[in-house]
């Protein structure tokens, strides 16, 4: 195969011990809670050289040490109370600080303390309840956070936590009316330590060991925060049980929740609707026509005719659950309800987690071509649950590597490397067995793939220049699903599409052989079509003027210049657009 340039990143810091006063759980301990936590979590992968692998935060009773030093002996790392630290350093116990010096001075010590540890200790750190309260410390974590490092927010249940808190001591700012202090703290609290934490893990009835394991999902989940001037940002969560956080997502605002989605995934909105109703939601549970059958009129228009009849109001909710085209429907029929409801996607295929269920675009086909009816209508977040992929056929597998293939080649060529380097794992994909490395493959994959999406459509919602490059490979890719009246899978038709605009590429100048050439080996490896032979120029031309892209009667195509330096290229001469595809025919 063609080599080209490794994009590496490598964060690394010399390692730095802490003070002195870490506890590393005893190793029997750590081996039986190993054994109860499961593969849970590759400890290499969470830890973060030279900063911790987590920093629990959450109020005084949540529990922070016991389910800390849990996760602790699970990973094999060290656990660390900031308080003791403190104490350690100063000499002194908390209260009698606060009674020597009052709370500004102690946070000011702390502030010290933990931005300290933040950038040497490496186990799994936990802060005092006011801890990032204070400003200074705040901006700490925040940066923390955005260089990779987990905020682990415990959210306790009011009366567990007072419980809790009332049984240990070395706590002044509880000292009075211990039930109200804390309240009122919560109140000021808790949206703070949501706005920071990369995961909210509510401890409510569960034992520290299930806490543990909750979080350690949460720790191993990858976040991609979309943003952008005209959006109102939203984060993909890509991990396993992520549609736990159905409810977070959702918030306290609706009462009814739409949630629709396909029969083939109902082993997954089962699951949905258990998790709702148990947050108290009144769930209509609404069952479409599997994939482009879903994306119509006449769909959209029954689920309208529901909502009516049961009462949908503008702060209800809709949770898209399924492929693509059922993310593209809900989405749309979200968009359009009283002009606009809140909407979650929890895409179940690959192509739905890597793209479709990320950056609003919504809508329906119509009988002349693919959605042509739709909106731009931002989510208001994504679960993306690789639980999901347990039961994800092969074939519809496999064509979710075709956009993930697309985002390597327009922007991120670490993808590129990383399908390379895994082909025929990839193309075997089996979802009754796959090892927990090969999940990881993917997890890294569906990252990236959702960073890139999310760069286009952070700076250019609307799609008025740059988003377009996501658009690489369909033009000829709608053409080809069209012209197949939808039995080809949409991941199979942008496949071709990109060796049809690689070709392009070359004929107008821009490209070698060699790149066209490592277009067909590397789609062709991952199982993927490279060529299509189903219908003449003249019906593929008069479907690609009417491609989204197109203006007036100029044709636009998404071409390379290079690889991660996508283009655009208007009106190229038409004998060059004919050669490209008489290509793409053999
Ligand atoms: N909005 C966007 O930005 C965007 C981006 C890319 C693609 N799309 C759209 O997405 C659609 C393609 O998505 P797709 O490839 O997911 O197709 P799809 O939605 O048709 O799903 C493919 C098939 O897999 C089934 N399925 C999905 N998840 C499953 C699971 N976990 N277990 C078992 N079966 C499962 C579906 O029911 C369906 O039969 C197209 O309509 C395309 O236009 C939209
Ligand atoms: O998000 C985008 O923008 C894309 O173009 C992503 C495409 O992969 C996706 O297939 C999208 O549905 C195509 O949209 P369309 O506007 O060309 O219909």
């Amino acid at each position: 195969m063609v080599n080209r340039h490794k994009n590496h990143t490598h964060r690394h810091s010399s390692r730095r011990r802490p003070q002195g006063s870490a506890r590393r759980p005893q190793q029997g301990s750590r081996r039986a809670a190993r054994a109860e936590l499961g593969d849970i979590v590759d400890p290499r992968r969470l830890h973060n050289p030279g900063h911790p692998a987590a920093v629990f935060i959450g109020m005084p009773g949540a529990g922070k040490t016991r389910i800390g030093m849990e996760v602790a002996r699970a990973l094999g790392m060290d656990f660390l109370d900031s308080d003791d630290e403190i104490e350690r350093r100063e000499g002194m116990t908390i209260p009698q600080i606060f009674e020597r010096f009052g709370e500004p001075r102690f946070r000011a010590i702390e502030n010290e303390v933990v931005v300290g540890l933040l950038d040497s200790f490496e186990g799994i750190l936990s802060l005092g309840g006011g801890s990032p309260m204070h400003e200074g410390t705040r901006e700490a974590l925040v940066r923390y956070e955005r260089e990779g490092g987990k905020i682990v927010y415990l959210r306790a249940d009011p009366e567990e936590a007072m419980l809790r808190s009332q049984h240990g001591g070395n706590r002044p700012l509880l000292a009075d009316d211990a039930r109200a202090t804390w309240m009122r703290l919560y109140a000021q609290r808790d949206p703070v330590y949501s706005a920071i934490a990369t995961v909210a893990v509510p401890t409510r009835g569960k034992t520290p060991m299930k806490a543990a394991k909750a979080v350690m999902e949460g720790m191993n989940e990858r976040v991609v925060h979309v943003t952008g001037s005209t959006i109102e940002p939203y984060d993909v969560r890509i991990g396993a049980n992520t549609i736990s956080h159905l409810p977070q997502v959702l918030g306290e605002a609706p009462v009814r929740v739409a949630l629709i989605h396909t029969s083939s995934v109902q082993r997954h909105s089962d699951k949905a609707r258990t998790i709702l109703r148990r947050a108290g939601y009144t769930v209509s549970d609404i069952i479409i026509p599997d994939a482009e059958m879903g994306k119509t009129i006449d769909v959209a228009s029954s689920i309208w005719k529901r909502l009516g009849q049961e009462g949908f109001t503008r702060s209800d909710a809709i949770v898209g659950l399924g492929g693509g085209a059922c993310t593209d429907l809900a989405g749309f029929v979200a968009a359009t309800w009283m002009r606009g409801i809140r909407y979650v996607n929890c895409p179940t295929s690959l192509l739905a987690m890597v793209d479709a269920s990320t950056g609003g675009k919504t809508g329906i086909n119509t009988e002349e071509g693919k959605n042509l009816v739709g909106s731009f209508y931002t989510p208001a977040g994504v679960l993306a649950d690789l639980d999901a992929l347990g039961t994800l056929p092969n074939d519809i597998f496999v064509e979710g590597l075709g956009e993930v293939a697309k985002s390597g080649f327009i922007r991120d060529p670490r993808i590129l490397d990383i399908l390379e380097d895994h082909a025929g794992q990839l193309r075997s994909f089996d979802c009754t067995d796959i090892s927990p490395e090969l999940l990881d493959v993917i997890a890294e994959l569906i990252e990236r793939t959702v960073t890139v999406k999310a760069y286009h459509v952070s700076n250019d919602l609307r799609e008025r220049g740059l988003r377009e490059f996501l658009n690489y490979g369909h033009t000829l890719g709608h053409a080809i699903e069209k012209l197949e009246h939808f039995r080809w899978r949409h991941g199979q038709a942008v496949a071709v599409g990109m060796v049809f605009a690689a070709e392009l590429s070359r004929l107008t100048g821009h490209i070698d052989q060699e790149l066209v050439d490592y277009h067909r080996e590397l789609l062709g490896s991952l199982g993927l079509r490279t060529s299509w032979d189903g219908g003449s120029f003249d019906d593929v031309l008069a479907l690609m003027h009417r491609d989204k892209k197109a203006r007036g009667n100029t044709l636009r195509f998404v071409i390379l210049d290079d690889v991660a330096h996508p283009i655009h290229l208007d009106n190229p001469p038409l004998d060059a657009v004919r050669e490209a595809f008489e290509l793409i025919r053999r």
